[in-house]
């Protein structure tokens, strides 16, 4: 049985060492192919980690592997796929986040999706890293599509205990998630606590818009934050770059 840690999920390990990550997330729902390789390699000269690619609707097959190729020829930053079921895989993409979101009230979430997906991981041989998916509330479209029980905001030790209980399952990645577009990010209590109580990287995002936001979230704990909406909504290629510099100093510090 092999055991070692695959090249992205390696990557991830040595750069914590040194620093706070950031990863932007591209849907392909929402940006072509050219404009999301013009963001790959804008991020990569701003010093953003990974770029992960999903969307809970329509970013699957030719969409998908359009937007994935289009930044893998545009920059060298890791590509992982961040799907909404297991029509989210792309034969193009380094890794996956192989994702169970744990307090869905619906196992086509849990584990169904992941039964139907993990043959295809494997033929395409994508390197997957098993993740805990916590949605937080308000949990948005995520939340809705997952048919997740959100935990509530004001309830930290709800999200403790489910972080916990994924990593005791052999998860490597805890990921507390407001949902893309939230009107507030994960709340700073709630990070800190959950990363007390783990071992594993701690991921967050949704509603993280402003270099205060990340930086709060890094301060409270999280080692990876997530950025998508702030970047895409930008309304022109230089708004989406001070952005990315903006989000970026705040994690970076
Ligand atoms: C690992 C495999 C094969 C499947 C996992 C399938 C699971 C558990 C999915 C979780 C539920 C879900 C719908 C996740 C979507 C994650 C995601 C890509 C969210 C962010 O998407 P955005 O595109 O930013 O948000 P909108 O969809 O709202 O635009
Ligand atoms: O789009 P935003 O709000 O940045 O959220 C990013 C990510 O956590 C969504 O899955
Ligand atoms: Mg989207």
């Amino acid at each position: 049985m092999k055991l070692e840690l695959g090249r992205v999920e390696s990557y991830i390990h040595a750069k914590l060492k040194r620093e706070k990550l950031h990863f932007v997330l591209l849907d392909p729902d929402d940006v072509d192919p050219e404009t999301a390789g013009k963001i790959a390699r804008m991020s990569e000269e701003i010093g953003v980690d990974a770029i992960m690619i999903g969307g809970s609707t329509g970013a699957e097959g030719d969409v998908l592997d359009g937007v994935v190729r289009a930044i893998r020829e545009s920059s060298n930053l890791p590509t992982i796929l961040f799907p909404g079921s297991h029509g989210g895989i792309s034969r193009y993409a380094d890794a996956i986040f192989f994702m169970s979101l744990l307090n869905s009230t619906n196992p086509f979430f849990i584990t169904g999706s992941q039964a139907l997906g993990a043959f295809t991981v494997k033929r395409y041989g994508i390197e997957p890293i098993p993740m805990a998916y916590l949605i937080i509330e308000p949990g948005e479209t995520v939340g809705w599509v997952g048919d997740a029980k959100p935990i509530p905001r004001h309830k930290p030790k709800i999200a403790a205990a489910y972080a916990l209980a994924g990593q005791y399952l052999g998860m490597r990645f805890v990921y507390l998630e407001a949902g893309s577009g939230a009107p507030q990010p994960v709340p700073p209590e709630m990070i800190s606590l959950v990363r007390k109580v783990i071992d594993v990287p701690l991921i967050v995002g949704g509603g993280i818009r402003t270099e205060k936001q990340a930086r709060a979230a890094v301060e409270a704990g999280a080692d990876i934050i997530v950025t998508g909406t702030a970047i895409e909504k930008a309304d022109s290629l230089e708004s989406a770059r001070e952005k990315l510099e903006e989000l970026n100093r705040g994690i970076k510090g």
